[in-house]
């Protein structure tokens, strides 16, 4: 399968099980995430939600290269970057506070999933990074507009994606995407040790909390913004450079 679902004690943990891509997003990591999320909107079991990876090495590389190769035009694009999109725009606006556990590394694709949560708990040894760029397109995913609302100064921010490079951890914390990095013990015992005081306060003090903020990204128009990134990315994807990048990293990851 290539995603798990646990839920225990009010903590609803989705993994991508897809260690040897990386954790790559593909349509039924996608349609697993939507489950889960309509799972929190529909029940009030859920106290937080977390998303993190299998294994050690990645937390999520992306959309799976491999699959999304074969979308060629702009609307083909605009039909995958849209649906994962939207199923982001959910996540971010989930009346539980949501956790992105980065138990490695987290680039492209997985940065915007990962900017889309409220918290981001980084393990000492992953790397995160808006790498978009080296294949010749921007965030598709909503990312960029997430990255702006997260309160990191606006020219590091600006920064993480024009530099289009994996940052360590040590960094993410530094400019502020990191809200926390662990340096030992197990990701559930960080995970545990994050949420210990927040767990004690009534859920109906956090929904009110998330919905001043989704007060502002209503009145803000923040759908439609996340929808005008997503348009961009898909206009770049049909580009030659886009495609030829893409080629390069298929073909060199079989040589
Ligand atoms: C499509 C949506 C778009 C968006 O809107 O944001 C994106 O997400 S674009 C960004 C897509 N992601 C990438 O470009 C990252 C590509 N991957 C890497 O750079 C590296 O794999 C890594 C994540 C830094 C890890 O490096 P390493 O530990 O050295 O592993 P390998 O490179 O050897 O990979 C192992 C294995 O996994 C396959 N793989 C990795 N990432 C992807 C991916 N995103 N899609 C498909 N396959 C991926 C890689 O090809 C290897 O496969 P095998 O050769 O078959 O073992």
């Amino acid at each position: 399968m290539a995603y798990l679902i646990d839920k225990k004690e009010g903590i609803l943990t989705f993994t991508i099980n897809r260690e040897e891509k990386r954790n790559a997003v593909n349509d039924e990591v996608m349609d697993g995430l939507k489950e889960v999320i309509t799972y929190v909107k529909d029940h009030n079991d859920v106290r937080f939600l977390v998303i993190t990876g299998a294994g050690e090495k990645s937390f999520c590389s992306g959309g799976d290269l491999s699959v999304f190769h074969a979308l060629e035009t702009e609307e083909q694009a605009f039909g995958m970057l849209s649906k994962m999109a939207g199923i982001l725009y959910d996540l971010a606006t989930l009346p539980v506070p949501t956790i992105a556990l980065i138990n490695g590394t987290a680039v492209g694709g997985g940065c915007e999933i990962a900017t889309a949560c409220d918290f981001r708990l980084v393990a000492s040894h992953a790397k995160a990074g808006f790498i978009q760029g080296t294949l010749a397109i921007t965030s598709g995913w909503g990312g960029g507009t997430y990255l702006f609302e997260r309160g990191l100064r606006h020219d590091r921010a600006l920064k993480m994606l024009v530099d289009a490079k994996p940052y360590d951890a040590q960094t993410l914390y530094e400019i502020g995407w990191a809200m926390r990095v662990y340096f030992e013990g197990t990701k559930e015992e960080a995970l545990n040790d994050f949420i210990e005081h927040m767990s004690k306060i009534h859920p109906s003090v956090h929904q009110a909390y998330k919905e001043i903020e989704l007060r502002k990204w209503r009145e803000s128009n923040m759908y439609e913004r996340v929808m005008e990134e997503v348009r961009t990315c898909a206009k770049l994807w049909e580009s030659e450079a886009h495609h030829k990048a893409v080629n390069s990293f298929l073909t060199k990851a079989k040589k």
